[in-house]
């Protein structure tokens, strides 16, 4: 079903500033910096080994990164997993019962196909699936 871990996902509330963490501190290289409209996010990815962290700054007060900011502040808002076919994926999820925010995947950030999973139905944890051809 999933193949690896694609990317962390983890809220902040100034890309610029917490970039400047990961960068002098950790020593990871920035790989770019995106703007997902359809998230109201400011993302930039961090590749480490055969993964990458993705740091989201929320572009609009009304956004699941801004919200979830306001309720727990910064720190992990999902894990995403790669699939190889997330249509395929998703009808798989539903008929197990699992709640899914998205029934039909979205564009993420590099053109990703992406479709998350309700935490509810996860045992707590946000799951986005995410395809890259
Ligand atoms: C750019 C792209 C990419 O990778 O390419 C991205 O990653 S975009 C990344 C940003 N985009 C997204 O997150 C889109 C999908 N997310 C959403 O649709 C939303 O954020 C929801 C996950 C449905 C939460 O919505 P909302 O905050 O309105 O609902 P709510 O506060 O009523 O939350 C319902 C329950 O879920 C819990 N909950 C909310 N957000 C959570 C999270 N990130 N992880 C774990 N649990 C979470 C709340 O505590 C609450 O539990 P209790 O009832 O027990 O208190
Ligand atoms: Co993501």
């Amino acid at each position: 079903m999933v193949k690896k871990v694609d990317h962390i996902g983890i809220a902040v509330k100034n890309l610029e500033e917490t970039l400047k963490f990961y960068k002098e501190v950790l020593g990871l290289e920035l790989n770019g910096i995106e703007i997902v409209e359809q998230q109201k996010v400011k993302v930039a990815f961090l590749p480490i080994g055969d993964t990458e962290i993705e740091l989201l700054e929320s572009t609009d007060k009304e956004g699941p990164i801004a919200k979830y900011i306001e309720k727990k502040g910064e720190g992990i808002q999902h894990i995403a997993y790669r699939v190889d076919d997330i249509e395929k994926a998703i009808e798989e999820m539903k008929s197990k019962g699992i709640r899914m925010i998205d029934e039909k995947p979205r564009y993420g950030a590099g053109g990703a196909k992406i479709a998350f999973l309700h935490p509810k139905s996860t045992y707590g944890v946000l799951i986005e699936l995410c395809q890259r051809d």
